[in-house]
């Protein structure tokens, strides 16, 4: 069994920690407890960090795993009950945390893999415009897969509803030769089609912009990469809705930390709890949102 490594190390404004546990490595950042890339040895990148990654205060790093809480997206297209709790005018897209520095609770080696336990507290941090009182807290767990766990418990007296994702870019040999397992039969909602329901038939590939939230989605989606030989796996508990997105050639121009090119080598699947599968908490009831991230060779 190969040695545990735990190393911190600062990327421009950014503390991060590079971890080295069963052949593979991990880069996190303390900003957004984000997950910036992840590898294991002799394949290419599993996690996708973009070339082009700025590592500033106050803002998400391009790629990696931003976590998304305690809204997706654009607040105005959640729930009334999720937009209900926030009450400044501007509402920055996917939720107040991303470009806020987590509390790192600690790091632990427990039977050769690694474990890091992240945690944020509105009423140690309070959220600026989200007067609620929640704690989350992030469980990353590197061994010969990755799993990570996002548990929300509500520490206020009155009921809280949230929306949230694990923001997960995912890196391809190419976004055009590769196709997305376990979303057949499920209804989505495209929003580039001005937020048509529709249903998806075969398993989806890319032949354009894609942005579309999937429901009631299995606890099993692949991504089928044949020219890299390589299938990824994505497990789930704890949530029945996805993102599927690439932002093909004109999006990729727009977006901040985005190379125009880049698109070709990534997609995100963001494993999530959207629309009708928003986090209902009652007076410290606790959600948990499990991923689990595994690879497995495919035959040329
Ligand atoms: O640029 P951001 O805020 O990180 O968002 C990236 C993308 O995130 C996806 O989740 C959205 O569906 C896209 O519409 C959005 O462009």
């Amino acid at each position: 069994m190969s040695k545990t490594q735990v190393e911190r190390v600062e990327l421009d404004q950014l503390t991060c920690w590079r971890i080295r546990a069963q052949r593979s490595e991990l880069l996190v950042a303390q900003q957004g407890a984000q997950i910036l890339s992840y590898q294991q040895d002799d394949q290419p990148p599993l996690i996708w960090l973009s070339p082009d990654a700025a590592y500033r205060h106050g803002q998400s790093v391009r790629g990696g795993v931003p976590v998304c809480w305690p809204w997706f997206g654009d607040l105005r297209r959640n729930p009334e009950a999720v937009q209900a709790h926030y009450q400044h005018a501007e509402a920055p897209a996917h939720g107040l945390v991303r470009g806020l520095d987590w509390q790192l609770l600690g790091i632990a080696e427990e039977d050769g893999a690694v474990n890091l336990r992240f945690a944020f507290d509105s009423r140690e941090q309070p959220l600026p415009g989200w007067p609620r009182d929640a704690a989350v807290h992030f469980d990353i767990r590197l061994g010969d897969d990755l799993q990570l766990r996002l548990e929300t418990q509500n520490r206020s007296d009155h009921p809280l509803t949230l929306s949230q994702a694990l923001h997960t870019y995912f890196a391809v040999s190419d976004v055009r030769q590769v196709h997305v397992e376990g979303l057949q039969g499920c209804r989505y909602i495209d929003t580039l089609q001005d937020w048509q329901e529709l249903r998806q038939e075969a398993a989806p590939g890319f032949a354009g912009e894609t942005d579309r939230i999937y429901l009631d989605t299995p606890a099993r989606l692949s991504i089928v990469d044949p020219a890299w030989g390589r299938r990824i796996h994505l497990d789930s508990t704890g949530s029945r809705s996805a993102v599927l997105w690439n932002p093909w050639v004109d999006k990729a121009r727009r977006l901040s930390q985005f190379p125009d090119e880049a698109w070709q080598n990534m997609l995100c699947i963001e494993t999530a709890n959207l629309l009708e599968d928003v986090v209902q908490l009652e007076s410290d009831e606790r959600h948990r949102l499990q991923l689990r991230l595994s690879s497995e060779a495919t035959a040329p």
